[in-house]
Parts: structure tokens; sequence; C-alpha cells
């Protein structure tokens, strides 16, 4: 296909760091039915009494811990990696982010406007599926071109969890960290609640079963975070050659009451410490952009618990960013998308 447009999305930030503008970014996130999936009505009421009242100071807070001159660290990143994109291909791309700015509406209809285009590549920056993420970009993109009334095709890139030139990516970028003397490698996905994994689950009685439902055959394993985190971290672990006793994974960014994937990798940090190791390493492949959640909930506050806890040194290894093999894989796929 000569005439694709790009349409890459990541998930967004406040525009800058005062409590409002944290408070406005988490309203337009907390209400999308796909991260709080409860009734309008009671995320309404949850988000104005209880999350809206405390949480953007916190937030607010955190985020200023991490701020750059030029902006968030998720879309300085995201851009970074757009632009090395744009200097290798001739494909038009357009980065948006799913809540905020850059806005979704706004790149689309750029897209639509590139001269004879022929198909819209959505391209969700997210390894793993959840409804989260990769469902309530594709549900928005089909939402938003019905309404511009854009009728170029719509295509979807599929997530890439075990591509072996993403597996590759990864352990090329982690290269320089794996090197150093370490004593366990921890694997942080971005958590997500059970009930999510459930409610996608197609079979309607796979998901989340037994302990073990993640490594037996099923269809549901399209849509589960679980077992796709599982074969990242399999597929990492047999590349960079790992052994099992020096690696370990749990589930970060946890909010609220409801039961979320386990274990905490604030858990995992302090068992770690508790069993001896001294030097840790933490990766965090649910984002291909270092963000607030990498950057700050796992580079100042895992690490100040990992240090309180008896452990001498936490290194974040950085998320793909504008790695040079990251960027050779986004231009092939966005040249060749992958079909499955
Ligand atoms: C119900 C709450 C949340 C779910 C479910 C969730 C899933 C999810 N999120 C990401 C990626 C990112 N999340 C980020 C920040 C963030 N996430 C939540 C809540 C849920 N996420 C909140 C409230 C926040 C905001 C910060 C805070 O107040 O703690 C970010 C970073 C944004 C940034 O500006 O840097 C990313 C990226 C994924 C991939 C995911 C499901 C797998
Ligand atoms: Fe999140
Ligand atoms: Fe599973």
């Amino acid at each position: 296909m000569e005439n694709r447009g790009v349409l890459l999305v990541n998930l967004g930030s406040p525009d800058s760091t005062s409590i409002e503008d944290v408070r406005q970014y988490l309203d337009e996130f907390l209400m999308d039915k796909h991260v709080i999936d409860l009734p309008w009505l009671i995320r309404r009421t949850l988000l104005s009494l209880f999350i809206l009242p405390s949480r953007p100071a916190k937030s607010a807070e955190a985020y200023r811990a991490i701020w750059t001159e030029k902006g968030s660290p998720l879309i300085v990143n995201s851009e970074n990696c757009t632009e090395k994109l744009r200097s290798k291909t001739n494909t038009p791309i357009e980065l948006a982010m799913r809540y905020g700015k850059p806005d979704m509406a706004e790149a689309l209809s750029r897209l639509a406007k590139q001269p004879d285009i022929e198909e819209i590549l959505l391209f969700p920056l997210y390894p793993h599926y959840a409804m989260s993420s990769v469902k309530t970009v594709i549900e928005q993109a089909k939402k938003l071109m019905q309404e511009m009334g854009i009728t170029v095709p719509l295509r979807v890139h599929p997530v890439f969890y075990d591509h072996d030139g993403y597996i590759e990516a990864l352990v090329e970028s982690a290269k320089p960290w794996l090197e150093k003397d370490f004593d366990h490698l921890i694997f942080s996905y971005h958590g997500v609640p059970e009930r999510h994994i459930i409610k996608d689950d197609p079979t309607g009685s796979h998901c989340l079963k037994d302990k073990s439902c993640c490594q037996k055959t099923s269809i549901a394993h399209k849509t589960c975070y679980r077992h796709q985190v599982y074969q990242t971290t399999e597929a990492f672990v047999e590349k960079a050659g790992i052994p099992i006793d020096k690696y370990s994974v749990g589930f970060q960014s946890r909010l609220g009451k409801a039961k979320w994937l386990e274990p905490n990798t604030l858990d995992v940090i302090k068992q770690v410490a508790d069993q001896g190791a001294r030097r840790i390493l933490v990766i965090c492949p649910s984002f291909v952009s270092d963000c607030l959640e990498t950057l700050e909930e796992i580079g100042i506050g895992a690490k100040e618990e990992f240090i309180k806890a008896g452990g001498e040194s936490l290194e974040l290894i950085p998320c793909l960013n504008d790695h040079p093999a990251w960027i050779n894989l986004l231009k092939q796929w966005i040249e060749h998308p992958l079909t499955y």
C-alpha cells in the first residue's frame, strides 16, 4: 500500500503540573468507561467525591518530580520517537494522545486530508492488549472518524508482546544495564483490575479461573493482559539468558479497592530485598515511553522503598523511547504492518 497514513497513539499527560490541569486530565482519563468500568453515575460520583478532591494534588507533586523543560516526559519521548521515525520514512505519521494533547481528532483530520490517502493505520503504542489501553484507543478512533465523516478505511496494528523483533529491541535497549553486575531483575508491568480481564474473555470461562490459566492454550489470550505480559517476560529472559531465580514479575500503579493483578511490584521489591538482593534492575515493558509511572513511581518511589528495605541500588532500565532498534522496528511495521 503506497498511500497509508499512520496515527501513533499513547496515553497522554496533563498540560502542566498545576493541580487544576492534573484534575482536568484525571477527570477525562478516569471518566473513560474502559478505565473505570462502572456505570456512569457511579463513576461520576466516585470521581467527584473521592478521587478528584485529593488525588490531583498528590499526582501534581509526582509530575513535578519528573517534568522537563519541554514538558511531560511521556509526550516528549513520544514526540522524539515520532520525529526520528518521520526522518526514516515518507509515510505520513501523526502522533496523538488518547487523553489531552496532541489531540486525536486533529491528528485524524490531518491524515484524512493527505492527498490520495487509502488507509489509516492506527498504532496504539502498547505492546499488550488491555481494555484500558488498546481497546479504548481503537473505540475512540472509530467514534471520532464516524463523527468527523472520515471514510478512509481504518486498519489497526496488532499488539506485539511476543514478536521477535520487539523482544530483540527490548533486550538490545536493556543491554547496557544487563551487562552490569546485578542481583535480580524485576519486570514491573502496569496493573489492571482482574475484572477487566474477565470482562474481555471471549470464552466467558477461561481467564483467571485458576493460577495457571495463562499457561494453557486458549483463544482468550488474544485479550488476556496477564497471559501477554508473561509471554513478554518469558521471551525476554530466554533471549537475554536470565536464569529463572534471577528475575520476578510485579504489577504497579494500583488504584482503588478492586482486586488488581498480583503481585504488587512494591511487595516484590521488598521480598527480593529480604532475600538478600542488594543491586536490582527494574524494567517496565508495558510502557514504550518513559513516563510518570516509570520515572517517578519506580525510579523514585520504588527505589526509596528498596533502600529502606536494605537494598543498595535500584536502577530503572529506560523504556524503548527513541532507541534505534525500536525506530527501525516501527519503520518496518508501518511500511509492512503485521497481519495476525
Ligand atoms: C483504573 C485505573 C487505571 C487503569 C486500569 C490503568 C491502566 C493502564 N494505564 C496504562 C498506562 C499509563 N498509565 C499512566 C498513568 C495513570 N494511570 C492511572 C490509572 C489507571 N491506569 C492513573 C490515575 C494515572 C495518572 C497518574 C496518577 O495519578 O497516578 C501513565 C503515565 C501518564 C503520564 O503522564 O506520564 C501511563 C503511560 C496502561 C498501559 C494501562 C493498562 C495496561
Ligand atoms: Fe495507568
Ligand atoms: Fe490467562
